[in-house]
């Protein structure tokens, strides 16, 4: 048996221990049951080594890919415990996208439009790479991994793949094409092979040094608030709202360019339907998962079938970005930009790359104003000057982001039942992703769904 085979065989083992300790990991929820190899690339060869692993990771009746960069050498550099997968020993593995000496090869095939086993590797038309440059993992804690290369690119390595081009490239490219001021430039991309179907298991872009997102930004805000609970939002010299009425115009002019790069379409009463069953359908399952749902689902039930009766060509769908919040947008010196256009982590594919309203977007960013007003009560929820401090500041600014909206494309809050239920549905969605993975912030949805139903959000 091959150096590679047998590592990988051990490997496979180590992983069901070592996957679920991962931020990236998105199948926190239930317990690893197998793990085995679906590829293995060779990317640099010899000591130290790079191999290009994905594995097919089961958890009950699920199965998904995921792609890992594992590195080996006789003398490892300093690795950060956590990044072991197997320690010590003649098969000593750890998870490379950290060990700058190997992630260097992964631009220089970018831009020189390499191929190496079944992973193609290529860059934008027009686009010349600079090559050589070493690169730097970002620190935050991210569904996927990316790697900032010099002080120029962005590549983010997709962690759990799905089959096809990945939606972020996708409509990045779109919105390159159309000439949008608010993303970063794509630049290049790593094909894989899923299934014998071309997948996309990198992007490259631009990288924005300066760039600081809306949470930091947002949070900060709040933190000068309440550090002096008896000022109110707009006195104190933190104020976001010029910022969140920005954010709204930035939004509805890349909802403008998506849909002039890849069109809209109108709804019919069926897809209303549709949507709803989905909404209740996502209801019930989390509420199945965390007990503190249940108790508010009769009520969401019932609202959510209001939706019946809405005249259905009040809709019109396009391509979104899917999974908008303030950790999503970028402030740069010039304005605001959007990233990861992946939309929901959980969501399956088909419904990723569907069309969508656009109002999920503003219900999305309308979310993320009221948890950095109430992450901030986590801990201390019943100060009732601080309560008070958080919701002046989430009303303000979620008004500012609409007002900014609404100066570029139809007032959102022109369409309130339908924008109330996108909310909903996202805090739904949210008390399911922090149950998986911040059991802590559980309660920053749990409440924003009780202040929506009674009427006080
Ligand atoms: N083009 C960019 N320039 C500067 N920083 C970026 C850029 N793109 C992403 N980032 C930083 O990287 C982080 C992760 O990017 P993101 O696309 O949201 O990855 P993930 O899919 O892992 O959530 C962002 O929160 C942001 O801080
Ligand atoms: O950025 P990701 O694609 O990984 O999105 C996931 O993680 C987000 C948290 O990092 C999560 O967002 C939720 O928490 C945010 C604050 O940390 C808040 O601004 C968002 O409104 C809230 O939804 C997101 O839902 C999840 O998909």
């Amino acid at each position: 048996m091959s150096e590679t085979r047998k590592l990988v065989d051990a490997l496979t083992g180590d992983l069901a221990r070592w996957l679920p300790e991962q931020r990236w990991f998105a199948g926190k929820d239930r317990p690893v049951t197998g793990v085995r190899p679906l590829g293995v690339t060779e990317l640099v060869e010899g000591d130290p080594q790079l191999l290009h692993v994905v594995v097919e990771v089961t958890q009950d009746d699920r199965r998904e890919p995921y792609q890992l960069l594992v590195g080996r050498r006789t003398h490892p550099p300093e690795i950060a415990s956590g990044s072991w997968i197997i320690a010590g020993g003649d098969l000593n593995a750890y998870e490379a996208s950290a060990d700058a000496d190997l992630t260097g090869v992964l631009l220089d095939l970018m831009a020189s439009e390499g191929r190496v086993g079944a992973l193609g590797f290529g860059h934008e038309p027009g686009v010349e790479l600079d090559t050589g440059l070493r690169a730097r993992p970002i620190s935050s804690e991210q569904s996927n991994t990316s790697l900032v290369y010099g002080g120029q690119y962005i590549l983010k390595l997709f962690r759990k793949l799905t089959p096809g081009q990945n939606k972020d490239l996708v409509l990045h490219r779109a919105l390159q094409e159309v000439g949008s001021k608010h993303i970063a430039q794509p630049l290049g991309s790593i094909t894989g092979d899923l299934d014998g179907e071309p997948t996309t298991v990198g992007m490259l872009q631009q990288f924005i040094p300066d760039a600081v997102d809306g949470w930091a930004m947002a949070t900060t805000s709040v933190r000068d608030l309440m550090a002096g609970p008896e000022r109110h939002a707009e006195e104190v010299g933190g104020d976001f709202a010029g910022e969140a009425e920005r954010l709204g115009r930035a939004v509805a002019e890349v909802h403008a360019d998506l849909a002039e790069a890849l069109g809209t379409e109108g709804v019919d009463a069926d897809e209303l339907d549709r949507t709803m069953k989905a909404m209740i359908a996502r209801l019930d399952t989390v509420a199945g998962r965390v007990p503190e749902l249940a108790e508010h689902a009769p009520a969401l039930r019932a609202s959510f079938e209001t939706l019946r009766a809405l005249p259905a060509d009040s809709v019109s769908m396009q391509p979104i970005h899917g999974d908008l919040h303030l950790g999503q947008v970028l402030r740069t010196v010039t304005g605001w930009l959007l990233i990861d256009f992946e939309g929901e982590p959980a969501a399956p594919v088909e419904e990723r790359h569907a069309l969508r309203s656009p109002l999920r977007d503003v219900a999305g960013m309308l979310r993320s104003f009221d948890y950095a007003a109430q992450q901030m009560l986590v801990g201390q929820p019943d100060d009732p000057e601080l309560v008070e401090r958080a919701q002046e500041w989430s009303d303000r600014n979620r008004t500012a982001f609409c007002e900014g909206y609404a100066a570029v494309a139809a007032d959102p809050r022109d369409q309130r039942e339908l924008l109330r239920a996108f909310e909903l549905d996202k805090a739904i969605y949210e008390v399911s992703y922090e149950h998986a993975n911040r059991p802590d912030w559980l309660g920053v949805p749990l409440a924003s769904i009780a202040r929506i139903m009674r009427g006080d959000g």
